[in-house]
């Protein structure tokens, strides 16, 4: 067998009794700087955290009473991007072995979704990071492996989906049962340039709006879906996956955000979207036969 068939094979062996040992759902947590603002209200931070307990976040309530919650990770507030990207880098490199994931930003608005998913042209957040990485691995099994990958961005706005690429887009089932988004666009990307364009052409065509909680709220879910095409130029196999990154619309409790009209109608379609999506994950996680996936 020659070395990189090997090495192959020993990632997979690898990466499958991580996924054994952690679970096949992973959920972290990170906590946000104070903002300025908040700093000049003379809001504290409402949470403690132990660094020797990385796993565990502990909420300190009005009443000075602690609540904890474990996660697979907790990152602190100075945590920063690279760190919080590092954690993720073995579920993003699944895809050019032929795995395909999904990482989710969920959370109640200005917690920092778009920040970790997005993140600023200072500071990039996960979906830069992850093509840079994707990138940078292909090139060094360029001798072995060839990689295509395919940029696709979407919204889901008032339970209507939208093709941040282009057209409008409808949902159907395959044959095999799965949920394929019809007339998405595959917008082919060879360097981390062309996808900061593509993302940032995405951007400027997503719905926004603003409520009194965040004034730049996302006020839809925004997918970014990389596709990588494999073909192994020693034994000629091919595979497709595909890796999600998707930074949610803000969970709300309604009555905060004094939202009325149009306002109040998108937060129920969030509320009552994130809460499908639970569903899907609980049944999911607790690997029951039905999931809910076409809710
Ligand atoms: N880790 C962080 N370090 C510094 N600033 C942060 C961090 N996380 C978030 N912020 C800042 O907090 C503000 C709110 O963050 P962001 O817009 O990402 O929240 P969100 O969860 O996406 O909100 P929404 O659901 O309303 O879209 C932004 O100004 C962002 O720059």
């Amino acid at each position: 067998m020659d070395k990189y068939n090997q090495e192959h094979i020993e990632r997979k062996l690898l990466y499958n009794e991580i996924m054994e040992m952690k679970g096949n759902v992973r959920v972290f947590c990170r906590c946000r700087p104070l903002s300025s603002e908040e700093v000049s209200k003379g809001h504290t931070c409402s949470f403690h955290f132990d660094p020797s307990k990385n796993r565990k976040l502990q909420i300190i309530a009005s009443d000075a009473s602690r609540k904890q919650f474990k996660f697979d990770h907790v990152f602190p507030p100075q945590a920063n991007q690279e760190t919080v990207f590092a954690e993720t880098l073995l579920i993003v490199r699944s895809v050019l072995d032929g795995y395909n994931a999904c990482i989710f930003a969920y959370g109640q608005t200005g917690t920092g979704k778009t920040f970790t998913i997005e993140g600023t042209e200072e500071t990039r957040g996960v979906y830069y990071r992850t093509l840079e990485d994707l990138f940078k691995i292909s090139t060094n099994r360029s001798s072995t492996m060839q990689y295509q990958f395919y940029v696709s961005m979407l919204e889901v706005y008032n339970e209507n989906i939208r093709d941040l690429l282009n057209s409008k887009l409808d949902i159907k089932q395959t044959s095999e049962g799965k949920q394929e988004i019809l007339g998405l666009t595959l917008a082919q990307a060879y360097n981390t340039d062309e996808v900061w364009e593509l993302l940032e052409t995405g951007k400027r065509n997503r719905s926004v709006g603003s409520t009194s909680v965040n004034e730049l709220s996302s006020r839809s879910h925004c997918l970014l879906r990389v596709t990588v095409m494999r073909e192994n130029l020693i034994n000629g196999t091919q595979t497709k996956s595909h890796l999600w990154l998707v930074d949610l619309a803000g969970s709300k409790r309604i009555g905060k955000t004094e939202a009325k009209g149009e306002r109040l109608k998108e937060s129920q379609f969030i509320n009552r979207s994130l809460s499908a999506l639970g569903d899907v994950i609980a049944a999911f996680a607790s690997k029951n036969q039905h999931i809910p996936y076409q809710n």
